[in-house]
């Protein structure tokens, strides 16, 4: 689809979600600018009557300026009427587009999973920025409607009266519309350029709260300031040339239609003076010039911002996934005004084909900034089996398994589940036939249990279960609200060992077939990622735990137990086997084991001085 018919799509969307407020707020919103036919008529008759131009009765003018003032009143309730309906459509508009790339951005599964092409500060001004700018030119739609009727209605009027003066009339807006059709594609472009730099500094003023810490420490509070300052500048010079090219444009509008009043005018004095244009006539006309000067402005406003309408649905879109475009983003979702919306439901998926096998074959990804990546490897994960991918550091063991697991776009290879080819692994391998615990662990500013549930229907003994296997149940005990302890964002109140093991706990509670680690060892001392894979080697015996294991890892403590071994070098697979026998076929796997022995030995010798100390 198009950007430019994505976004007379998107403002089809949001008119007609709520048509019943819609279409009634329009015809508010449209009367209200249609009342001043009727000033305009009123005023004449008074002044007409005035100049003697119209035969009077004896309380004729006192009716006229009742007339004029009911006129007025009625025009300032439609004002309130309107103002109590349309805030609702208005909050409404901007939720549906807030909520259908909300649901996509947590719902979209595989490589659109991980595709948040731009930090979160910039995500978030996207959803405050880019969806004001489409609501806004919906709304403007209104306007549009209002004072074309005022504009239909003020010609016929002006034309039953005088017509050439009327044509006159008619200039600014062809004058407008001409100006806007050849600017249209620089406005979006300064507007593109704009929103992109005041999404920078939102961003980096978000990285910068999220980094304090980073910062303090590395007493980099002045270089901070000072790049801030570079972004605000930049921000700052892209938004005057933004609001300047809108202002001008609205100064044109403006000022084509002051010459046309002058026009009229002009053309209307010798009509006066023959006796042909009354000064009722002159009453109406003025009253009317200020009410029409409303349609080539809108009309102008209107024009340009279609074009800034495109970029905002274009930044929308690309924060969807991958196959999601602006039908997605504008279809009506459900906004509940009146009454709670309906509860979330998580459902446990009922565990139709077991895990067997496994399977990965020339699986290749390639990062589009670097690269860098995996190449061509083979993986084979049998049912009850513990693999280990290890490698030094870079060698591709995370790209491995997130490739692995659809959460990366693959440049080649399959992956099959029980000997069938999985079409999207990203849809396919999740709880609970497979639960991942990343690299990063990433915990929200809950309770503890509201962390490890996110939402998944598991009971009491279920999470116990899950707790004791990433052995955190002793942490639990020293934590005085136990399991409803609130974290902090992102865990701060946590230690990191213990955010890592929250994490498994997390993968562990969805009880899966396969249960992937993304290395442990980053937080967790050697004794305690022992003790954690010992209780979860007996849980699978027992039928307890996951039976399946694929860990990226080092350590001693995981490559001992292993069945077998992926070792990767530089993207590729250097050896597959058990340690015993990589030990002496394969020398990466050897340089690797001498490397960790040294590493834990030192460990070890470090934490036994603490503790004597
Ligand atoms: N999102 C990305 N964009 C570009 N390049 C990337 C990206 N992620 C990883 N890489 C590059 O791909 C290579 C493999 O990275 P990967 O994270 O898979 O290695 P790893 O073995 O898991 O490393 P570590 O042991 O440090 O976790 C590295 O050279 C890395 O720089």
């Amino acid at each position: 689809m198009s950007s430019r018919s994505g976004v007379f799509l998107v403002m089809r969307r949001l008119a007609s979600f709520d048509l019943r407020r819609y279409v009634v707020g329009t015809a508010l919103w449209s009367l209200f600018f249609l009342v001043p036919l009727l000033t305009g008529l009123v005023l004449k008759a008074i002044f007409d009557q005035l100049s003697g131009q119209r035969a009077a009765g004896a309380n004729t003018a006192l009716w006229l300026c009742l007339a004029f003032v009911a006129v007025e009143a009625v025009r300032g309730l439609m004002f309130w009427f309107s103002l109590n309906i349309w805030p609702y459509w208005w909050n409404g508009a901007a939720t549906i587009l807030r909520a259908n790339v909300l649901r996509s951005v947590l719902t979209a599964r595989g490589p659109a999973a991980s595709r948040l092409p731009h930090s979160s500060g910039e995500a978030v001004s996207r959803f405050r920025d880019d969806v004001e700018d489409l609501v806004i030119l919906t709304d403007n739609t209104v306007d549009l409607a209002g004072s074309l009727l005022f504009g239909i209605g003020a010609f016929v009027i002006m034309w039953s009266i005088d017509p050439v003066v009327t044509v006159v009339l008619v200039l600014p807006l062809t004058i407008v519309v001409i100006l806007n059709r050849v600017l249209s594609e620089v406005i979006r472009r300064i507007h593109r350029r704009a929103r992109e730099l005041g999404a920078a500094v939102t961003a980096f003023i978000g990285e910068t709260f999220s980094g304090v810490l980073a910062i303090k420490t590395a007493g980099a509070e002045g270089a901070v300031l000072d790049r801030l300052r570079e972004h605000n500048q930049r921000r700052r010079q892209a938004a005057v040339k933004d609001r300047l090219a809108m202002d001008m444009l609205d100064t044109a509008t403006g000022a084509t239609v002051e010459v046309s009043i002058g026009l009229v005018l002009l053309l209307a004095a010798p009509a006066m003076r023959r006796g042909d244009f009354t000064v009722g006539d002159l009453a109406l006309f003025t009253s009317y010039v200020g009410w029409l000067t409303m349609l080539p402005r809108v009309l102008g406003r209107m024009l340009y911002r279609i074009p800034q309408g495109t970029v905002a649905t274009e930044r929308l879109a690309r924060l969807m996934a991958t196959h999601e475009d602006a039908d997605d983003l504008s279809r009506h979702s459900g906004v509940w005004f009146d009454s709670e919306p309906p509860p979330v439901a998580t459902e446990v998926p009922e565990r139709t084909d077991p895990l067997r096998v496994v399977e990965a074959r020339g699986l290749t990804v390639r990062h589009s900034d670097t690269g860098r990546g995996v190449a061509d490897v083979d993986l084979r994960v049998e049912r009850g089996s513990f693999t280990v991918v290890t490698g030094a550091v870079g060698s591709g063991k995370t790209t491995l398994v997130r490739a692995l697991l659809g959460l990366l776009p693959l440049n080649q290879g399959t992956v099959s589940w029980n000997g069938r080819e999985v079409e999207d692994p990203g849809t396919f391998l999740v709880p609970n036939r497979v639960a991942y615990a990343g690299q990063v662990p990433r915990l929200f500013s809950e309770s503890l249990r509201e962390n490890l549930l996110l939402g998944w229907p598991a009971d009491a003994e279920e999470l116990d279960r899950a707790l004791a296997l990433a052995a955190l149940e002793r942490d639990l005990a020293d934590m005085p609200e136990g399991l409803d302890t609130v974290v902090g964002p992102r865990g701060v109140r946590l230690s990191g060992g213990q955010v890592q093991r929250a994490t498994a706990a997390r993968a562990l509670v969805r009880s899966p077939d396969l249960l992937v680690v993304d290395d442990l060892s980053s937080a967790l001392d050697v004794e305690t990622e022992q003790l954690l894979w010992d209780r979860i080697a007996v849980a699978a015996k027992d039928g307890r735990g996951p039976a399946t294991l694929l860990v990226v890892s080092h350590r001693r403590a995981a490559l001992e137990r292993a069945d077998q071994i992926v070792v990767l070098d530089r993207g590729r697979v250097v050896g597959t086997g058990a340690l015993r026998d990589l030990l002496r076929t394969c020398p990466e796997m050897r340089r690797l084991w001498n490397e960790e022995l040294v590493v834990e030995a030192e460990e070890h010798s470090t934490t036994t001085a603490a503790v004597s100390t």
